[in-house]
């Protein structure tokens, strides 16, 4: 009760009593101002108490609460962010403000609270939703489950909860979830971006982020022999999303062939063929197209020089002129040729030496001069494990010279259906101006043969290579050279830019020409 109402009565009776007395008025004088006084005190005291909450009800964890003859309805949402077993490194600060920036966007008649509680030497975080409305239980119930669906797409690792709140005060929360901190910013949020995101895709990828939630999204199977490019740092999804477009394209009917530098697409393609050191593809290197190809790719693995190249060239003609095509004719040939001056013997003894290679070790196994025709069928539809061929000079070699059959066979048949050539460690390859694969990545295009190149270190690429990859997918990228090669190929913007190196594992940044501006989309499995 009001503590000012006992004097206030005693005064408005002494005041009365003292009229009546002076003035000996009638009683009913006396008795109006007395009640007067308790009417105007009561009033004052029933007034005063309907400015603050008068009732805060709790249904089913839903609260109420009651004011000036308003009733405003909410709930308690507990975050609490979840680490998955395998993931240590999450963002999850970064997920907040994600989904805090995506709820402070909603319109839908509610008031959000982010409240972070710090007791107990513990700091954990709880959005309050209210909304005025009275029996309005259910309006509620779907907020929370739209906003569960929102945290989900736009904050995978934090969980939004429903909680109890205690019956009689405003929710505040002790400890909930187990977020070791959260910052609630003042924020000024843009209005909602407009962008049309192109979504006509043929061959679907994963999900880009949008205003309020995530958008499924790919690239266009016409797009495939404008070549494409996957980059990111170790373990940041390269191959996994390679395997996620081989495996669309196979269910399509679409044919791809993947170099596999590491052996590392064995256990993730098992639906393609394997040809490994149990199953390997044999060249007669010899029997390979035109000569020009076979000197440019010798002369870059091996380091020929001019007069080197211009020497090895010479005798694969005669070679083509006796027609034996196996590797001790091009040695017989090659120790014939004059030794007319001392410059003529370094250069003979010299490519003698580097083309050894050819001979030993792993050679013996991939080459075979007995071989006459080369079915480049075989390699369709194939996981090419190149592991087991341990210098990497002649796994460069053999990887190369699959890369000409292959690009050979497509150009002079032209196939009607388009295939993928996926190349991993592609920097092993495409590291400095090679004709033969400048003229590859520019021609097979034409004839439906299309690129995929895959490289932890795109600053290696030779800018030529990486321009002519229309579709780029950049997983998470740490090296400042790296980002900048390839935000300026991309024209990336800022934010862009410093996304790169903060990028989850299966997120990546595509650009490619179905979708109009460089966006980040989540690969899924
Ligand atoms: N889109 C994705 N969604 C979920 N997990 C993924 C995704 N992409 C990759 N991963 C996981 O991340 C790990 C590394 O992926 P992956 O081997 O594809 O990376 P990488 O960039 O090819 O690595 P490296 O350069 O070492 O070959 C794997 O355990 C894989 O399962």
């Amino acid at each position: 009760m009001n503590s000012r109402l006992p004097p206030l009565i005693l005064i408005s009776v002494g005041v009365a009593l003292l009229l009546f007395q002076i003035y000996h008025l009638p009683l009913v004088l006396l008795v109006l101002p007395i009640l007067l006084s308790i009417v105007a005190v009561l009033s004052q005291y029933f007034l005063g108490r309907n400015n603050i909450i008068s009732d805060t009800v709790n249904k089913h964890q839903i609260f109420e609460i009651k004011s000036n003859n308003r009733t405003f309805t909410g709930a308690v949402l507990k975050i609490s962010g979840r680490i998955e077993v395998d993931k240590n490194n999450v963002g999850f600060q970064k997920e907040l403000e994600n989904l805090m920036e995506t709820i402070g966007r909603r319109d839908v008649g509610f008031e959000y609270y982010v409240i972070t509680n710090l007791s107990k030497k513990k700091a954990s975080s709880a959005l309050v939703i209210i909304k005025e409305c009275s029996s309005c239980e259910d309006d509620i119930l779907n907020e929370v489950r739209d906003l569960q669906d929102i945290s989900k797409a736009v904050s995978p690792h934090l969980h939004l909860e429903i909680s109890p709140t205690s019956e009689k005060s405003i929710p505040v929360p002790t400890s909930w979830g187990n977020l070791g901190y959260a910052k609630v910013y003042h924020k000024i949020i843009d209005s909602p971006t407009n962008l049309s995101l192109s979504n006509d895709y043929d061959i679907e990828l994963g999900e880009m982020k949008t205003d309020l939630t995530y958008v499924k999204t790919g690239i266009k199977l016409a797009d495939l022999t404008r070549h494409i490019g996957i980059f990111g740092s170790t373990g940041s999804g390269k191959s996994t999303t390679a395997s996620i477009l081989i495996k669309r394209l196979y269910e399509r009917g679409y044919k791809s062939i993947v170099l596999d530098w590491h052996g590392e697409y064995i256990d993730k393609l098992k639906f393609l063929n394997i040809r490994n050191q149990d199953n390997i593809f044999k060249i007669n290197p010899l029997r390979l197209g035109n000569i020009e190809d076979i000197v440019e790719i010798l002369g870059d693995v091996l380091n020929l020089t001019d007069p080197q190249k211009f020497l090895l060239y010479t005798v694969l003609i005669r070679i083509r002129k006796v027609g034996k095509f196996d590797l001790k004719t091009l040695i017989r040939i090659l120790r014939s040729v004059d030794e007319t001056s001392n410059w003529m013997r370094e250069v003979k003894y010299g490519l003698l030496r580097k083309i050894y290679l050819l001979f030993v070790g792993d050679a013996k196994k991939i080459f075979d001069n007995q071989i006459e025709k080369m079915d480049p069928n075989e390699l369709l539809n194939s996981v090419i494990d190149l592991s087991f061929i341990s210098n990497l000079r002649l796994r460069r070699i053999y990887s190369m010279f699959i890369i000409k059959i292959i690009s050979d066979y497509y150009i002079r048949n032209k196939p009607s259906q388009n295939a993928l050539l996926v190349i991993e460690e592609a920097h092993n390859y495409f590291h400095k101006d090679n004709e033969f694969l400048e003229k590859l990545i520019t021609e097979v295009r034409k004839f439906g043969l299309g690129l995929c190149i895959i490289s932890q270190s795109p600053s290696s690429i030779t800018p030529e290579v990486l321009k002519n990859t229309n579709t780029k997918i950049i997983h998470s990228i740490k090296s400042d050279f790296d980002k900048k090669i390839l935000a300026e190929s991309l024209s990336l913007d800022l934010s862009l830019y410093n996304a790169m190196d903060k990028l989850e594992i299966g997120e990546a940044i595509i650009s490619a020409p179905n979708i109009k501006i460089p966006v980040i989309i989540k690969i899924k499995m």
